[in-house]
Formats: structure tokens, sequence, C-alpha cells
């Protein structure tokens, strides 16, 4: 039998908004999530009892056993054979949700139906990343309504530092911050749509900058870039995405920052757009 081929796309929170806490202590969000043409691969074979392997740019680091979210999504389902291979090309503990993204992509590639509270439980970041489309998420990330943003020409950069999301979430102070309008404005172009996100917030920025003083580092330098329109985090971090006019501005802006931060892990292309199964148009840059 043939093998099966799937991508699993970065997740980049163009906005987060933290509007409470839950008893049990988990955070209610409010955030405008987008996917990148940026992730990791995965090839299901489905030959002999259940494995993964782990290889690619990011795997140092990542679990290849039971622990790894590809395999508890798997196992979920219901699988218990075929071989996996996860080339990872997303650094992990990064805020783009690369665990989380994988294990989607594992669950729409073996195609059952498991409920979505199920889906859940492997993490908050799970459910949005099954149909990797922009979306408005709420709840502590299980409601889901499909937004409509224009392509926002990106980069993407991570100074390689990880980020526990456990530590961050504690370290933010006020717990309830105003939401996202009720209803998200219609956007005119992507400049309106950049100008409207400016206006909005990631709350866990500040809390990501003072256990990691790098975050603040890599903002500064989007934000000194030539065509930078708005620099910002995306999720727990450390990885902040810088948004451009143009494909050409993001190109521009890209060398420079290649050029000035070679151990930097750095991507760029169109989030938001419609993201392949199969041919990613993102580059990489390896440190
Ligand atoms: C920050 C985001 O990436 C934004 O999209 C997500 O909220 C985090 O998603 P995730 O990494 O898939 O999160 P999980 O693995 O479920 O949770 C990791 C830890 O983050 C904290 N957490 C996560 C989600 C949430 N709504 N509130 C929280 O307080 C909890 O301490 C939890 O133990
Ligand atoms: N498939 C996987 N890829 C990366 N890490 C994994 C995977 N499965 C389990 N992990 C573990 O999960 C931890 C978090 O990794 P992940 O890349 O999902 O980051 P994250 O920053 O929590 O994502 P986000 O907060 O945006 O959801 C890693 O330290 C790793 O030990």
């Amino acid at each position: 039998m043939s093998a099966t081929d799937v991508f699993a796309p970065a997740k980049i929170n163009l906005t987060l908004h933290v509007t409470g806490q839950r008893d049990d202590g988990y955070h209610l969000l409010d955030s405008l999530v987008v996917f990148a043409p940026v992730g990791d691969r995965l090839r299901l074979t489905p030959d002999g009892a259940l494995s993964l392997q782990v290889d690619g740019p990011e795997a140092a680091g990542v679990p290849s056993d039971g622990s790894n979210l590809v395999l508890r999504a798997a196992r979920m389902a219901g699988q218990e054979s075929g071989q996996i291979t996860l080339t990872k090309q997303l650094p992990a503990s990064a805020g783009i949700g690369g665990g989380s993204s994988d294990a989607a992509a594992v669950l729409r590639a073996l195609g059952r139906d498991v409920p979505p509270e199920q889906i859940a439980q492997l993490g908050a970041d799970v459910p949005m990343c099954m149909k990797p489309r922009p979306q408005r998420v709420q709840g502590i990330g299980e409601q889901l309504s499909v937004a409509a943003i224009p392509s926002l020409p990106a980069l993407l950069v991570n100074p390689r530092v990880s980020v526990p999301t456990p530590s961050v979430f504690k370290a933010l102070r006020d717990k309830t911050n105003p939401p996202m309008p009720e209803t998200l404005p219609k956007f005119a172009d992507r400049s309106d749509c950049i100008d409207w996100l400016a206006t909005q917030r990631n709350d866990l920025q500040v809390p990501a900058m003072m256990l990691t003083p790098a975050v603040g580092v890599v903002l500064e330098a989007l934000h000194t870039l030539p065509g930078t329109r708005l620099a910002r985090m995306s999720g727990s971090g450390a990885t902040c995405f810088a948004l451009f006019d143009d494909t050409e501005a993001m190109r521009f802006a890209e060398i420079s920052l290649r050029a000035a931060h070679p151990d930097w892990w750095i991507a760029s292309g169109l989030l938001g757009d419609q993201v392949q199964k199969s041919a990613p148009s993102m580059a990489t840059q390896e440190a």
C-alpha cells in the first residue's frame, strides 16, 4: 500500500487576548489565528506495528516515544499499526503550535471521527489546527469560528530559545483583559487589516519578555527592519512575526535580518493563504 503525506503548518496568533481564568487554572482566550506555508511534514506508511521516527532540521530534543503528540493522536484515533515519519521544520516550544499541528495532521490523515472533547485533551491548540484556515478562537481554545483575513506577507523569527507555555501563563499578572470586538471588522484590504491588528494585543508578550529577554531582542530587531508594519509575538513565544505591505518589502527585510542574525530561525511567506498540502512555499534557513 502507498504512503500518505501530510503537511502540518505553523499556527500564528495574530492577536491573543487573555480574558479570564477558569477554576481549573486554564485561561480564557480571544485570539485571531492564521496558518503559515512553513510547517512539519508527516509520512504515514501502513506496514508494521505503530512506530514513530523523528528527523529534519528541528528534530533535536523532540521525543519519539509515546509522549510525542503524533503517537498520542494516532492511538486516540484507534490506530495500532503503521510507521510514521515526522520531519520537523518548526522549532519546538516556540508558540507556533508545532506539536499541536502535527497531532492535528495525523488525525486528518487517518480520517477517523474523534470527538472534539477528546481532540482538545491533546492540547488547547489542537482543535484550531484541525482545519488550518483563518479563524477566531475563544474559550480555552475549543470555540472556533471562521474569520475573513487577507493574506499577510510575514517574517517568522525564533531566537532559538524555547519557552514553556505554562510558565508564561503563570507570569501573566492581569488575567482579565478586554476581548476583541464582538464582531470583527470587514477588512477593505491588507493594509486596513494590519492597521486594525496594531490596535489589538498579545497579552502573553510582556510576561514572555520578562521570562525570556530574547523575545524583546527579536521584537526590537523586527521593529527596526525596513518596511515592518507590525511586529508581535505568537502564542506564548518565543517566535515573533513581522507583517509587511507586500512580498517585495518582506523579502528585502528578510535579507537584512538573515545577515544580521544568521543564528536565528527565520521563515517568510504569506500568512492566511490557503495552506498547500504538499508544496509549502515559505523559505526557511537553518542556523
Ligand atoms: C498559548 C496558545 O498557544 C495560544 O494559541 C495556547 O493557548 C496553548 O496551547 P497548547 O500549547 O496546546 O496548550 P496545552 O498543552 O493545552 O497547555 C499547556 C499549558 O498552558 C496553559 N494554558 C493553555 C491553554 C489555555 N487556554 N490556558 C492555559 O492556561 C496551562 O498551564 C497548560 O498546562
Ligand atoms: N510532535 C511534536 N513536536 C514538537 N514537540 C513535541 C511533539 N510532541 C510532543 N512534544 C513536546 O511538546 C513540547 C511543546 O512543543 P510544541 O512545539 O508543541 O510547542 P508549543 O510552543 O507548546 O506550541 P504552542 O504553545 O504554540 O501550542 C516540546 O517540548 C516537546 O517535548
